[in-house]
């Protein structure tokens, strides 16, 4: 459905000097610099999949996604999206994809949704009865009813985001791209907008998203591509993902006496959450669970203690910087 190939881009940008000097020098003299960006991805995503293209700020995720799209031409490299090259047959291609970004409205603020999806209608050229069966069914989905008939900007941020959902939806595209869609959203509306994503993915929609909510990652991913200085660090399973720690687990204990900060190997301190107690990471390859716990027991007596696996945050923060050396 999508196939990436050796894709690069690189910025020129004009460097500017950084004392007076400097600046009045590139007033007469601008000196170049170049950023790649995204540097030599390749990859390939089949249609029905769920995928969170992760990375920490500047790893060239937006870049990529501005090429998926077709807004950015890259300097290098290939992209065939539904059979097109996306920045080369744009007009036809937008008709097929849709997008949501969490920081960017596609409504317009002075009227209420409903007008603004009668619009996306006449753009996308869509029949009376598709655009009426779809807006039923996305409204009913997403129970706006009423919200979509009040001005935009009367809207809270939790029922905007519906809307956006709708606005991206109507035309049933096949590949839609997702940036940061929850972000700002209470707990309820985001279990709202990812129960939605995820009953269009089981309608063989392609997701693609972007999000620095790891919380999104666990309830929508099933394959996770993390990137670093424009390259492709891990492309895994989310479970595979979280093999990744294998052993390691967190400990959080409460005992009776302090626990010193100095600890055997196999033990890391991550948080002391009070004087008596504390949370810790241990790699069970390096000491085994039973063992440790006779032992803390002996020394500091516990009196509870709860082990369970490390979040996937643990196994992100790992990747960004064990691709930042
Ligand atoms: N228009 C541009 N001109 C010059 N440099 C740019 C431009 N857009 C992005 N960059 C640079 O390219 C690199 C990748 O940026 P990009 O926006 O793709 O990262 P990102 O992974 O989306 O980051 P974030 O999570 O912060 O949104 C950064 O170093 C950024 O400064």
């Amino acid at each position: 459905m999508i196939e990436v190939k050796h894709l690069s881009k690189t910025y020129s940008i004009y460097e500017r000097g950084h004392t007076l000097r400097e600046v009045i020098k590139t007033l007469v003299h601008r000196p170049m610099k170049e950023i790649t960006a995204v540097d030599d991805l390749s990859f390939t995503i089949e249609q029905g999949e769920m995928v969170a293209f992760l990375g920490p700020n500047g790893a060239g995720k937006s870049t990529t996604l501005k090429m998926l799209t077709g807004v950015l031409h890259p300097s290098a490299g290939e992209v065939s999206s539904l059979g097109y090259t996306p920045w080369k047959q744009r007009r036809e291609y937008v008709r097929k994809i849709g997008a949501v970004f969490g920081q960017k409205s596609q409504l317009i603020w002075d009227i209420p949704p409903s007008d603004a999806f009668y619009m996306n209608k006449a753009i996308y050229d869509i029949p009376d009865k598709e655009y009426n069966e779809t807006l039923d069914e996305l409204v009913d989905l997403l129970k706006v009813g009423d919200v979509m008939r009040k001005p935009t900007r009367q809207l809270s941020l939790g029922e905007r985001m519906k809307c956006e959902f709708i606005m991206a939806m109507l035309h049933r595209p096949e590949l839609v791209f997702l940036d940061e869609p929850t972000i700002g959203l209470d707990m309820i509306a985001k279990e709202n907008i990812r129960h939605f994503i995820r009953s269009m993915n089981q309608r063989k929609v392609t997701f693609i998203l972007t999000t620095h909510d790891l919380e999104d990652v666990e309830m929508l991913a099933e394959r996770v591509m993390v990137i670093n200085h424009g390259q492709i660090v891990v492309d895994d399973s989310l479970s595979g993902l979280r093999n990744r720690l294998g052993s390691k687990k967190k400990v959080r204990m409460t005992t009776e006496q302090a626990v010193p900060a100095m600890l055997p190997n196999g033990l890391r301190l991550l948080e002391r959450i009070g004087p008596l107690e504390l949370e810790l990471e241990i790699d069970t390859d390096v000491l085994a669970l039973k063992p440790f716990i006779s032992n803390f027991n002996e020394t500091y007596g516990i009196i509870d203690m709860s082990i369970e696996a490390l979040p996937i945050e643990a196994v992100m923060k790992q990747l960004y910087v064990e691709s930042s050396v």
